[in-house]
């Protein structure tokens, strides 16, 4: 493997007396992209939330880049950890242009060189700098303010990028076009660390280099999409695998 891009020691994390995370030990390396998949309330948001600071562990160690997560100052942290959530909260007041460029302003980058990255990430999310730029969230269908949540959290070419469920509201052929692109522009930028939590078992597969499949604050299996069909690791894997297939099944059955 790479070298080490993010680890998790034996973390444990508890809201109030509910552990939801019991002991959790797994390592990313540099450039890869790894899905987290897994039921609802399996403690998948937990985890990236955790890796951006945004939620504290409550026992164990996470390391960044070979360094303690407890060690670095969260808002530098940020800068380097881009974030697409579902609800993407682009500033309905403005520009899709001024959306993308929010924390290059923050960091006093010229505005020739704002401009100018703000082109080139349009152009990487497949948005027509030209028609889109000058255009306020509102004009854009949901699809398209997704691909400007992915452009807004790689404006300062951070190594890592979190996702957690950015396309669950999207019909599926728009999800199916943006998870082409996310895999696209992965492989386009090469050293870029991706996570993407997800509960559609189709996406993690296509997506993840590798699949870490949760179930209550655990991993039942971390591997390879194919490691994963050809030899699922429990019980759970089994039955999220069975899943995909009884769906064929009554894809398959005649209909009267
Ligand atoms: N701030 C919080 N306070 C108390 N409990 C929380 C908090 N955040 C999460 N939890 C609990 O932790 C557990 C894991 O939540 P988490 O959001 O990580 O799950 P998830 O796998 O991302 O689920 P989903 O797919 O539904 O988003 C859940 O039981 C949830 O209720």
């Amino acid at each position: 493997m790479a070298k080490t891009s993010i680890q998790f020691k034996h973390v444990q994390k508890s809201f109030g007396d509910n552990l939801v995370i019991p002991d959790l030990s797994f390592t990313v390396g540099a450039g890869e992209f790894v899905t987290i998949l897994g039921s609802s309330g399996s403690g998948k948001t937990t985890v990236l939330k955790m890796i951006n600071g945004l939620l504290e562990p409550s026992a164990g160690e996470i390391l960044i880049g070979k360094k303690t997560l407890a060690d670095q100052d969260l808002v530098n942290l940020r800068r380097h950890i881009g974030y697409v959530v579902q609800q993407i909260g682009l500033f309905p007041h403005m520009t899709i242009a001024e959306n993308i460029g929010v924390v290059p302003k923050m960091l006093n980058w010229t505005p020739e060189r704002i401009v100018s990255r703000v082109t080139e990430l349009l152009k990487l999310v497949q948005l027509n700098p030209t028609s889109f730029a000058d255009r306020y969230p509102s004009q854009l269908s949901g699809g398209q303010q997704q691909r400007v949540g992915v452009a807004r959290a790689l404006a300062t070419n951070p190594p890592y990028v979190l996702f957690d469920e950015p396309f669950g509201a999207l019909d599926a052929l728009t999800r199916l076009e943006l998870q082409r692109e996310v895999k696209r522009i992965h492989d386009s930028l090469g050293d870029k660390t991706f996570l993407f939590v997800t509960h559609d078992i189709n996406e993690a597969l296509f997506l993840g280099q590798r699949v870490m499949v949760m179930h209550a604050g655990r991993i039942e299996q971390f591997a390879t999409p194919q490691e994963i069909v050809a030899h699922p690791a429990t019980t759970f894997v089994k039955e999220l695998l069975g899943t995909v297939r009884q769906n064929q099944e009554l894809w398959g059955r005649d209909h009267d």
